[in-house]
């Protein structure tokens, strides 16, 4: 799904207006329906009282169309509009109107108003500003957002979070409305996915309002939020007639004295993802618990008891994963140079394999194309330098992309996976992944895949979401707390076969007897 900016929103109304012949006001009507089923769906006509705050814009146009049908529906509203400016928008107005029509008379506030109070079991609708917000709000807005911040009722926003911009960061102490739930229009916003500005909701939807189909599929959005069909369309089947060497030989180096079970994890999650076969490279010491923890796998010794201090492969790998406990010794630095000057397979490289390069920048030039980079936020900061906020981090992370012709996978509560001036959002995980070993599970992940002949972008894109889909069917089971590496790897079958799942049919046509 495609990831909009607000002016390329702002396109897709503009096109779908002139394209369809409708008004404005009537894909207001449409969100404003859409918003309303949504409630209805759930609250069945419950007396609960629900407070409407509206902007005077098209999003608190949004909200007062959506009293409208609430009332119809003998919902208890009380309907505000919060009166920030004299510009209000047409289709508010519009909406306005057609509100008093049915006598009902929402409350003007502004700086002088006594905030009204609310209990626990109310709702709120946050219809105060959408994704025409361009500066902070002023300081009496500020205090209302606060006040519903504080108030226990779930809130509900509309479109996006009052007070959140849609693609740029917040600007500093500004106040955004903490949302229970937002029903987004058509597209998520950027903002829903970085951590400085995701925390200000606790979960989303899109809610498709009909905007036109062909500017959907044309529009050249920087970020795409990739999701189950999206992977399925990825997949490479496996063939009938084929046999192990079909599936490519993975090589995994790395591991150091006390760090061997990051290579062992990596091996396991390399085969549960379909690898052939699978080669270990680890210093002598790791020899005997990998032969006889994972026997799967080949192991293949460096000189060095405790660290790797050259890298000699007898083999020919097709593809390598690299740097999980490896360690940053002085010879162990010098054999990864140089093993980036003689490496010919596809290439993963994380862990201490990025602080590394980080430290020597000179091997970023023998970097082969194509290659893979797996930084949590501490290493990314090491390899492209701080930045003072999220947005500014994809961009450098899209400049190192594009200058070293490598793909970065962006960890975080939703990975990015960055490909020149592209960003791909996952859509799985949990907190649970916050655990040691977590990422050396999606190394070797990646690094079957890339074996198999997935290229460096879909590989990345479906180890990434296959992790994530493995760690959630875990949650049942263990909570997020006793979500550990090794069990997400157990998973990893559950989640190739949860991805071609199929909805189940609705029982009513079963034989009965
Ligand atoms: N295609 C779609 O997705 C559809 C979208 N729809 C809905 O429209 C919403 C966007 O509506 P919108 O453009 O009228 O902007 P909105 O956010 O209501 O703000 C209103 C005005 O406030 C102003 N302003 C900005 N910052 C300010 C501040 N800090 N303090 C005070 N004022 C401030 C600024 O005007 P300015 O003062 O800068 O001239 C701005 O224009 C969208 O989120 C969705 O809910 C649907 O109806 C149908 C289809
Ligand atoms: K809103």
């Amino acid at each position: 799904m495609k990831i909009l900016t607000a002016a390329q929103v702002y396109q897709a109304d503009k096109f779908t207006i002139e394209k369809q012949q409708i008004t404005s006001d009537a894909l207001m009507e449409r969100a404003a329906i859409q918003i309303f089923e949504w409630i209805h769906a759930r609250l069945h006509g419950a007396p609960v009282v629900i407070h409407i705050f509206c902007g005077i814009g098209n999003n608190g146009g949004d909200g007062i169309a959506l009293a409208r049908h609430l009332a119809e529906h003998g919902y208890n509203i009380k309907v505000y509009v919060v009166n920030y400016s004299e510009k209000r928008s047409k289709d508010f107005l519009l909406n306005m109107e057609r509100l008093k029509d049915r006598k009902i008379w929402p409350e003007f506030m502004n700086p002088e108003t006594v905030l009204p109070e609310t209990q626990p079991n109310d709702i709120i609708v946050d219809a105060i500003f959408g994704i025409g917000l361009n500066r902070s709000p002023d300081d009496w807005v500020a205090k209302l957002i606060e006040h519903i911040n504080n108030s226990q009722a779930f809130t509900l926003s509309v479109d996006i979070p009052s007070g959140l911009p849609v693609d740029q960061p917040l600007w500093k102490d500004s106040k955004v409305v903490f949302a229970d739930y937002v029903l987004s229009f058509q597209t998520p916003k950027m903002v829903f996915f970085l951590p400085e500005t995701g925390i200000h909701l606790e979960n989303w939807e899109v809610l498709d309002i009909g905007l036109d189909n062909e500017f959907m599929m044309n529009v050249d959005s920087s970020f795409e939020y990739f999701q189950k069909h999206d992977i399925q369309s990825l997949y490479i089947p496996r063939k009938r007639f084929s046999h192990k060497g079909t599936y490519g030989h993975s090589v995994i180096i790395g591991g150091s004295y006390g760090k061997i079970g990051a290579v062992h994890l990596s091996g396991k999650a390399c085969l549960k993802v379909g690898s052939g076969l699978v080669t270990l490279y680890v210093p002598e010491c790791g020899y005997t618990p990998l032969q006889s923890s994972l026997p799967e796998a080949m192991v293949l010794t460096d000189g060095e008891e405790e660290y790797i201090s050259k890298i000699s492969l007898s083999i020919k790998p097709s593809a390598v994963g690299i740097g999980m406990g490896l360690g940053t010794e002085e010879e162990t630095i010098q054999a990864f140079g140089n093993f980036l000057k003689s490496v010919k397979a596809p290439l993963v490289i994380d862990a201490d394999g990025i602080n590394i390069l980080a430290k020597h920048l000179e091997f970023l030039k023998d970097m082969p194309k194509g290659t893979i980079l797996t930084p949590h936020p501490k290493e990314l900061e090491r390899l492209v330098g701080p930045w003072a906020n999220d947005f500014e981090k994809l961009e450098k992370a899209m400049r190192f992309s594009e200058t070293y012709q490598c793909i970065l996978v962006v960890k975080g509560a939703n990975t990015i996976v960055i490909s020149g001036e592209k960003g791909y959002v996952n859509s799985t995980g949990n907190p649970g992944m916050a655990t040691a070993g977590s990422g050396d599970v999606l190394t070797g992940m990646i690094t079957g895949l890339l074996a198999q002949g997935y290229n460096s972008l879909n590989a990345s894109i479906f180890a990434v979401y296959l992790h994530g889909l493995a760690a959630d069917l875990e949650v049942p089971a263990h909570g997020y707390e006793s979500i550990t590496a090794s069990s997400m790897i157990d998973a990893i079958g559950k989640a190739f076969v949860e991805l071609f799942r199929q909805p189940q049919p609705p029982n009513d046509n079963q034989p009965k007897g």
